[in-house]
């Protein structure tokens, strides 16, 4: 593996699921890989779960590691070619990528997208930036659109859960549902477009999202999912409820205002086959999801975030094998 964007990325997701599934067995078996070897770290937005999961497969790896937050603990970086830079940014991208890919063999990058303007969200120019400008191989930490190591954690976690022994056909496919759920504020569409393009590939998973009319995300991510706007039809029967909240695609990073309640409740878990709720975390409590459901036995948020410290070993792992 050269650089790790998105299940593009990805030979074999097969082959990955089993190696994730043998590390998360002997965590501490492949110490020599990460000898000598710097895994750096760069956030321009916030995180818990990604930053710590990343350190800590860093260190069962054997490598070191930093973290920057751009802006908060670093300079003000400047993002555009040809400023004059007499105003309030400090350094440039150019000198800062070309400056931290000297510190470390593999690059994390985190990059949000600004949801104003959707062709520069969805060109990913700034996470393309910084890969270009980086020397060294590339890691998503979640960029405008996509969370690559959240979606693979989510696939360890639905295998898990699942009983997905390697080389075992499963005797019916294990349905899937990815629900919207009303929040706040307006948010990316990265969870739910990686989620997708992950999901929609696994061939022993029956995939459906549900959403109200107007939050269609872009069909490049969708093919071969099916779609269900009535959510408790979508319900019905679902091994696994994953719920996130996005704002619209087509009237680009916007929150369109909706009569039916959407919220993750246990009237709702009761209508499938005893399911399990997953969600990437960080959820708001009784918007997203009720109290009930993330407090009972239904939720496996817990576990899920736990298997982030195996997809991002799993990816460190097969990227390092190639140094
Ligand atoms: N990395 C996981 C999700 C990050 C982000 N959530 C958020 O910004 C939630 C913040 C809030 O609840 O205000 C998102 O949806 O893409
Ligand atoms: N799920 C996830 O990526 O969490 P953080 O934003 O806290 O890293």
């Amino acid at each position: 593996m050269q650089n790790f964007i998105s299940f593009n990325d990805v030979e074999n997701y097969t082959q990955l699921l089993n190696t994730a599934l043998e590390i998360k067995s002997n965590p501490f078996g492949q110490q020599d890989l990460g000898k000598n070897k710097t895994i750096g770290l760069l956030f321009f937005n916030p995180s818990l779960r990604t930053r710590l999961s990343s350190v800590k497969a860093a260190y069962n790896l054997g490598a070191n590691c930093w973290v920057l937050n751009a802006g908060a603990d670093s300079w003000t970086l400047e993002m555009s070619d040809g400023t004059v830079m007499n105003g309030d940014t400090q350094e440039h991208i150019k000198e800062a990528i070309g400056v931290m890919s000297a510190y470390c063999d593999i690059l994390g990058v985190r990059t949000f997208p600004k949801l104003e303007e959707r062709d520069y969200d969805y060109n990913e120019v700034m996470f393309n930036k910084v890969k270009e400008l980086s020397s060294v191989p590339v890691v998503s930490l979640e960029s405008a659109t996509l969370h690559p190591l959240q979606s693979f954690a989510d696939l360890i976690t639905v295998a898990e859960y699942s009983g997905y022994q390697p080389h075992q056909k499963f005797d019916k496919k294990v349905k899937v549902v990815m629900t919207w759920a009303p929040h706040p504020r307006k948010l990316p569409q990265a969870v739910p477009n990686s989620f997708a393009q992950w999901f929609s590939k696994v061939d022993w998973v029956d995939f459906t999202i549900t959403h109200p009319k107007g939050y269609e995300l872009s069909s490049d991510f969708t093919q071969g999912a099916h779609i269900e706007y009535d959510q408790e039809k979508a319900f019905e029967d679902a091994d696994f409820i994953y719920a996130k909240n996005w704002s619209s695609f087509e009237n680009y990073g916007q929150i369109i205002p909706q009569e039916m309640d959407w919220q993750v409740t246990l009237d709702k878990m009761k209508l499938t086959n005893n399911g399990k709720f997953m969600h990437c975390l960080p959820v708001r409590r009784n918007v997203v999801v009720s109290d009930g459901v993330l407090d009972s036995e239904h939720s496996i948020v817990i576990p899920e975030a736990t298997n982030r410290i195996y997809s991002a070993q799993t990816v460190f792992h097969e990227i390092l094998k190639t140094l």
